[in-house]
């Protein structure tokens, strides 16, 4: 028999039983589960990532819906499992979603929410602050201070990048890499160059606007480029940072033979999903060029580092803090949460994804409709008129 798992529950009569594989930030998603006569199980097992066997247990023989996380394995067994259960819904807590088989999900009629727009910007913060770590060397410097090795002021003391005026490169300009093309480009006048299956048009409106407005004002106007390969992108590139999906086409996208071919003193940041970067090809690259440097969210193996990885004093890591501010992670909790009961409830599939805002208002209900479940045209489910 499966071990018993421990759980945190809420409104204990409701109806419907919505389980979270985790604890997540804020109370305004369990109370919008609960005034719907949801009973909220939550997951409060001392293990950071569940195994399937857990989830299982977690799941029973009746369950309505489940909010899980990106460090899930959300497949076949999960899937079917939940179906047998009664269940129809399930959302992740984040926009992507490699973790889940979605044609699985599908086969069983359960819906797979995720939760952009609200991360947009704070993942892009973090994207630009780690270009600027990176390109300062704000790291390396503050260890040497800790280190009690400041002695006086050098010519030659930690010597970086200066951005204003140097190319930014963009690989995938969706929502997060547009938002943050915008912010190196209002922020540090910074050139564009992007690269992505589909034209970019309201960034590259943006960007003529603000080179019109530099050149009315007597300063250097920004340009952009949409390049026609990533090849392109690298080749001419100071700093690049990289923010498709993780899929097939994405996987290793920036490999030994693409890293060479990047300037020798370029910045590459990753703030998408780690198996973008061959990372053992990384590690070597950092190894013979010194002046290369990387600052990363997201790892291959996560959470582990490839050998060698964290001995490079030009590498900035941080543990895929991309989207933690308050305000992203409560609100991606309340549209994972929206999603599983908009799915439960029958609810029509909201069709703007620019306008997720009125979802995350404290003030007032929010609309009879599912935030966003990307299976929602093969499962039929309408759209909403609101
Ligand atoms: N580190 C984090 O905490 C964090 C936070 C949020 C999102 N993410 C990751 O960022 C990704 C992007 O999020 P988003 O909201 O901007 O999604 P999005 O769908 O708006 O943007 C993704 C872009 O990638 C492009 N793309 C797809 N395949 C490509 C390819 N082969 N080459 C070039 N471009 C390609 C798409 O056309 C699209 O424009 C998510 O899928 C997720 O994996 C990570
Ligand atoms: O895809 C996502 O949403 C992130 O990786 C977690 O914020």
């Amino acid at each position: 028999m499966a071990k018993p798992i421990s759980i945190e529950v809420w409104n204990p009569n409701g109806k419907y039983r919505v389980i979270s594989t985790k604890s997540m930030p804020g109370t305004r998603w369990i109370k919008l589960l609960t005034d719907q006569d949801c009973r909220v199980e939550i997951c409060t097992e001392n293990k950071t990532i569940l195994s399937v066997d857990d989830i299982l247990a977690l799941i029973g023989d009746k369950c309505d819906g489940v909010i899980g996380q990106l460090t899930e394995d959300w497949g076949e067994v999960l899937f079917s499992a939940l179906r047998r259960a009664g269940g129809t819904a399930f959302s992740n807590m984040a926009v992507g979603y490699n973790n889940v088989d979605v044609n699985a999900a599908t086969k069983y009629g359960i819906g797979v929410g995720n939760t952009p727009g609200v991360l947009t910007e704070t993942t892009a913060e973090l994207a630009a602050s780690l270009s600027l770590a990176a390109s300062r060397r704000i790291v390396e410097a503050d260890q040497f201070m800790r280190a009690g090795l400041y002695d006086g002021w050098l010519p030659h003391l930690f010597v970086g990048n200066l951005l204003k005026g140097q190319t930014v490169g963009v690989i995938g300009a969706g929502r997060i890499g547009s938002a943050y093309a915008r912010m190196m480009i209002e922020g540090f006048k910074m050139n564009l160059i992007y690269y992505d299956l589909y034209q970019a048009t309201r960034l590259e409106k943006f960007v003529t606007a603000y080179g019109q407005f530099l050149k009315a004002n007597g300063e250097q106007p920004v340009t952009w480029k949409r390049a026609a390969t990533m090849e392109d992108v690298l080749r001419e590139a100071d700093v690049i940072s990289l923010h498709p999906v993780l899929d097939k086409t994405t996987y290793h996208l920036i490999n030994k033979e693409r890293l060479a071919i990047m300037k020798k003193e370029a910045i590459l940041v990753n703030a998408s999903r780690g198996p973008v970067i061959d990372e053992v090809a990384l590690v070597e690259h950092l190894k013979v060029n010194p002046m290369f440097r990387v600052g990363l969210d997201v790892f291959e193996d996560e959470p582990y580092m490839k050998p060698g990885l964290a001995d490079q004093k030009n590498a900035v890591v941080v543990p895929h803090i991309a989207s933690a501010s308050k305000w992203t992670r409560e609100g991606m909790a309340t549209l994972a949460a929206l999603n599983v009961l908009g799915k439960i409830k029958g609810y029509p599939i909201w069709t703007d994804l620019n306008r997720v805002d009125v979802f995350l208002d404290e003030n007032s209900p929010p609309p009879a409709a599912c935030p966003s479940i990307v299976n929602a045209k093969q499962l039929g489910i309408s759209a909403s008129k609101l």
